[in-house]
């Protein structure tokens, strides 16, 4: 099988400091991975470049085959959506980041895709008014998730999502995750959470900038 994701001795350096180092890895469709490792490690720098969000400096990282800095940025973060610990939401209210999707594809916002998408966090449509600096952690974070996978994307990569949550946020948060894994969207996950770990069907360990074996 071919894989949706592989990275070829991939390597990351800022000026002379190795953050990355010779990452040789194939992620296939529709599969959950966990990456874990020590703190300083290399995972968001991983995840990061995985997203595009900064360019590696030596090697080579195929989406479906094709060198990843070869699709346009814009569709390619569309395919490929990167969840963080710190969600920055826009507008004021819940509605301006659940209707944003659609905006930026020029659709009309439906209203009923996006209500169903809040029952699936338990929330009702009243919860579209409420302003986002009225929000707790946990509700910006399904807001921020909501937001990214309301339109199903090929890879969402979730870089601690939950930390910081308690535990009756984390779950959601992770049934979320496994429902849409289960749909066919490929989850790279980062955590530092036992729990997670646990329930993990792949785990990849880091340790300095590298895969451990
Ligand atoms: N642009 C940069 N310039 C200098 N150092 C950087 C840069 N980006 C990352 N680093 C360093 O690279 C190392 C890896 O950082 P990274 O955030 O990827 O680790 P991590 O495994 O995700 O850690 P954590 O579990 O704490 O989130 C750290 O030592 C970090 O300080």
């Amino acid at each position: 099988m071919n894989a949706l994701i592989e990275l070829k001795n991939v390597g990351y350096q800022v000026k002379d400091k190795t953050i990355l180092s010779n990452i040789n890895l194939k992620i296939n469709a529709g599969t959950k991975t966990t990456f874990v490792g020590p703190s300083g490690a290399g995972k968001s720098t991983l995840a990061r470049l995985i997203a595009r969000m900064i360019s590696y400096t030596s090697g080579s990282i195929t989406y479906k085959g094709k060198e990843i800095t070869d699709y346009e940025p814009t569709l390619y973060r569309r395919k490929v959506s990167y969840c963080f610990q710190q969600p920055t939401l826009f507008g004021n209210t819940v509605r301006d980041n659940l209707n944003f999707p659609f905006v930026v594809r020029k659709e009309k916002p439906d209203q009923e895709r996006i209500i169903q998408a809040l029952k699936s966090v338990n929330l009702s449509a009243n919860f579209l008014d409420m302003g986002v600096t009225e929000l707790s952690g946990g509700e910006r974070q399904w807001v921020a998730m909501l937001r990214n996978i309301i339109f199903h994307p090929d890879i969402l990569i979730i870089d601690e999502v939950s930390a910081g949550l308690d535990a009756d946020n984390k779950k959601i948060i992770n049934h979320l995750i496994n429902g849409i894994n289960k749909k066919g969207v490929t989850i790279l996950q980062i955590t530092h959470d036992e729990s997670e770990i646990n329930n993990a069907q792949n785990i990849i360990k880091m340790d300095s900038g590298k895969l451990v074996q």
